[in-house]
């Protein structure tokens, strides 16, 4: 197998199958030149080399290196031993293409690679969003699968297709074990990809895409962590708000949320209408450090990106308005005071028991949301993701207990139409009472069936 860290050609060796690619170690601008620092702006720390001290030579406590800005050769006190060059010098991680299961060729570590190294450079053809999204139609047309854009900043993609270095094989995972960070590296700014945990040898190498996502066909994500988001850009607003399938009261029910069939082969996962064909909508692809790639609709049915300025649509979605947050008061249900409704001393008992179980575990959610609402608020709108994790807890752990009490009376009343009591006292209603379920006395005891406890 090809050690992406070793082969500096230009033409690369690859496996068979993979689609030939031109490799490059530094970005190539289309439409112009490599900015030239002038001497006034070029950032010069103040790190001095000391033999006892390895760290001396521009290591974290090294002004540039705070900045993520490397160092310009020739103006660094510490010339050849600077250690804040890792772009230019393409210090690399050793790395190794291999075939997966489902998302084509990844890249895996070759080596054991510590919590926050660079691992190798994202080198692509700078463009601007114009170009991108000429691009982009060009390789639907081709019927590309594989998205190779990334962006760079507001005005500028790097596009990966044809030429670029092996970070163009790094997978997306929701749980990834890699970033990206952007870096100054003489004037220009370039994309690196930095472990954020220990990596060990032979493991796969995968950042978070972040895809934002405004509709088109979905990408089914095939990275296997146990959050995935289950498509590419699941929990992009853009996705969430096109993907919606329903509403209930607070709750909106997205795509994600539906249990899916496992098998790969098997499209049987949910077909959201008006998301795929000629008419796709608006997707950003967004990177990890929050600037965005604006991709647009197109008329071919490539299923995975359509890159460009991110103006109108030719097809809008349907913009579902933002969830609002509740005022003050949770939805109360009304469950029609069940207990009332049965003939017999021991049903109104028990299903009184539960009802009144499910109204403080209703209350209890009540109280929680009344809590967490601040926090929702100000990380605005819905977006669960930015809530604290101990906030989320709260609130699940609530909806749990509020889903168990619901379960717990609904069962209990089930129960008791099915198998009734016979009727105790004068309580015993005639038809004109309006039972749930059948109310004739039973004169067979209990059901064989437990309670929900
Ligand atoms: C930058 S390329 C990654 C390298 C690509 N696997 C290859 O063979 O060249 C991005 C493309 O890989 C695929 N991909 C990456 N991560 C994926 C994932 N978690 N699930 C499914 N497909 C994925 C998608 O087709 C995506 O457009």
């Amino acid at each position: 197998m090809l050690h992406s860290g070793e082969d500096k050609s230009d033409v690369v060796q690859l496996p068979e199958g993979v689609t030939p690619f031109i490799r490059i170690t530094q970005n190539e601008f289309l439409g112009r030149k490599h900015k030239k620092l002038k001497e006034e702006d070029i950032a010069i720390c103040v790190c001095k080399y000391d033999a006892d001290d390895p760290e001396s030579a521009c290591g974290e406590g090294c002004l540039n290196v705070q900045t993520s800005t490397e160092c310009t050769p020739g103006y660094c006190q510490c010339g050849e031993t600077c250690r804040n060059q890792r772009f230019q010098k393409c210090e690399y991680a050793k790395t190794k293409l291999f075939r997966t299961e489902g998302r084509g060729w990844g890249l895996l570590a070759d080596e054991n690679i510590k919590d926050g190294q660079f691992i190798i450079e994202y080198c692509g053809e700078v463009i601007s969003s114009e170009e991108a999204k000429k691009r982009c139609r060009a390789y639907e047309a081709h019927d590309l699968k594989d998205a190779y854009l990334i962006s760079l900043d507001a005005n500028y993609f790097i596009d990966a297709t044809r030429k670029g270095s092996f970070a163009r094989f790094i997978n997306h995972s929701c749980q990834p074990n890699c970033v990206t960070r952007k870096w100054t590296v003489l004037g220009e700014t370039r994309v690196g990809i930095f472990a954020k945990q220990d990596i060990s040898v032979g493991m796969e190498l995968a950042y978070n895409y972040n895809f934002e996502w405004y509709g088109g066909a979905t990408v089914r994500c095939l990275c296997g962590a146990a959050n995935c988001s289950v498509f590419l850009g699941a929990k992009s607003q853009g996705f969430q708000e096109y993907n919606h399938v329903w509403e209930d009261g607070d709750d909106r029910y997205t795509v994600e949320k539906i249990p899916l069939y496992d098998s790969a082969e098997d499209e049987c996962f949910p077909v959201i209408s008006g998301t795929s064909g000629g008419n796709e909508p608006t997707k950003i692809l967004n990177d990890s450090e929050g600037t965005m790639c604006k991709l647009e609709p197109s008329n071919s049915t490539c299923k995975n990106y359509n890159i460009g300025s991110g103006s109108t649509p030719k097809k809008k979605p349907q913009r579902i308005p933002k969830r609002k947050i509740k005022s003050s008061r949770r939805k109360q249900v009304n469950d029609g005071d069940f207990a009332k409704r049965f003939a017999s001393k021991e049903a109104r008992e028990e299903i009184t028991k539960y009802e009144g179980i499910k109204n403080e575990a209703t209350s209890k959610l009540n109280s929680v949301y009344e809590e967490i609402r601040p926090t929702i608020e100000e990380h605005g709108l819905d977006n669960q993701d930015s809530v604290s994790t101990s906030v989320a807890e709260t609130w699940i752990e609530a909806h749990c207990s509020k889903y168990k009490a619901d379960f717990d009376l609904y069962f209990s009343v089930i129960k008791n139409v099915m198998y009734p009591h016979p009727a105790t006292d004068s309580f015993a209603a005639g038809p004109s009472e309006g039972g749930v379920g059948p109310q004739t006395a039973n004169a067979e005891a209990n059901p064989p069936l437990g309670g929900a406890e």
